[in-house]
């Protein structure tokens, strides 16, 4: 197929592109450079560097006859969020409904769409399945919602047929070390431990010991952006055959704590890691895992490279020559 990946410069867009094209697909990268790399872009690929605001040249660029667009491009802070909201509603809210619109436009009717396990907020029960109430504890859990919502009116109103991801936490690098981009100014753990591995900052703060999990820091469920991209590639394969639009988790539906990463990262780097427990940060919940039977049903997904060896020994990989390691 002929794809175009929009935010393919970024840390799971290249994984992902990397993905199509291993798979034999054409791969056309759309992105603004805004937190994307050009380190992360592959000679096999067309780059456009374009702004998903601006109308007239997604229009443009999705003439290129397209089996298929992926759009991951957002901005992620869920903290930011809460106190930026017009920067999420601007970028993920209206930049996603002009991709949606251009789509609808070119005629382009298959859609994969970076979503978020943020859109199910607090946990009800776990694991969560995609029959978990929403109720985003953050703004940047509603943006991505709302776009679910609009890209349900859109299969409806105009035949555009859709995969959304709810990505629980994206982590790790390409096993294989074809992708070395740093994500700047990271805020999420593993990056931020890889940091104070490598002496690019003093620390790790942890946010909270006193949570109800076995060693009172909090678990979440951990996937390797390989699984992540063949995720996408399954995903598309599914709605391009069958012509239905799916919702579906992707989870390794593993709970790690934060106190076992820093023990794994530790022993793998060779680092001391020091560590400052810190109060609990607002919004977080003590437990987050996935059940991600459905991906396995409909798409015959599961992850492979999600264990928390693989995650920490590719992050070190990449990580061990920068800062003063
Ligand atoms: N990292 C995670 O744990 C996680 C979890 C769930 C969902 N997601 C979602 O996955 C997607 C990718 O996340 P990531 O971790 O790779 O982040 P990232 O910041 O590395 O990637 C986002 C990419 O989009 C591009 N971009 C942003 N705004 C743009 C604009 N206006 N025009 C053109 N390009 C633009 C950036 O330059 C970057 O290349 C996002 O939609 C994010 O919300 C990420
Ligand atoms: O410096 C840090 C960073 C994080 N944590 C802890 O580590 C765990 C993971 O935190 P992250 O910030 O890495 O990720 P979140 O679980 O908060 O959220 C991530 O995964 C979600 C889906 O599960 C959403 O997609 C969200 O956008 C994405 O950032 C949490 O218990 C958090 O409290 C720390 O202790 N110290």
């Amino acid at each position: 197929m002929n794809i175009l990946i929009i935010g393919g410069a970024g840390y799971i867009g290249s994984h992902v592109a990397r993905e199509f094209l291993d798979q034999g697909h054409t791969v056309t990268v759309y992105d603004n450079l805004s937190s994307g790399l050009e380190q992360n872009l592959f000679p096999e690929e067309k780059f456009i560097k374009g702004d998903i605001m601006d109308y007239p040249a997604l229009v443009q660029a999705m003439k290129g006859g397209f089996d298929a667009l992926v759009h991951l491009a957002a901005f992620k802070g869920a903290g930011e969020s809460m106190v930026k909201p017009e920067k999420y509603s601007l970028n993920n809210i209206n930049g996603t409904v002009n991709i949606i619109n251009a789509a609808a436009e070119t005629g382009i009717s298959n859609i994969v769409f970076s979503s978020t396990a943020a859109v199910y907020g607090e946990p009800v029960y776990l694991p969560i399945d995609e029959k978990h109430p929403t109720n985003p504890e953050n703004y940047y859990g509603f943006t991505k919602l709302e776009i679910e919502g609009t890209l349900r009116w859109y299969d409806k109103l105009k035949g555009i047929k859709f995969a959304s991801l709810r990505y629980f936490n994206a982590a790790g690098y390409d096993v294989k070390g074809r992708i070395t981009g740093l994500e700047r100014n990271p805020a999420n753990l593993i990056p931020v431990i890889m940091e104070a591995a490598c002496g690019m900052r003093p620390e790790v703060q942890v946010f909270g010991s006193d949570y109800d999990t076995p060693d009172g820091t909090g678990v979440r469920d951990y996937i390797h952006v390989n699984d992540l991209a063949v995720g996408h590639a399954a995903a598309l394969d599914y709605i391009a055959k069958n012509g239905k639009s799916i919702i579906v988790n992707l989870g390794s539906e593993t709970g790690l704590s934060v106190m076992e990463i820093i023990e794994a990262a530790r022993k793998i780097s060779g680092k001391p890691i020091p560590v400052k427990i810190t109060g609990r940060r607002p919004g977080d919940p003590a437990k987050l895992t996935a059940s991600s039977q459905l991906a396995r049903e409909l798409l015959g997904w599961k992850a492979q490279h999600s264990d928390l060896d693989t995650l920490i020994s590719t992050s070190w990989g990449v990580y061990k020559n920068q800062g003063k390691a």
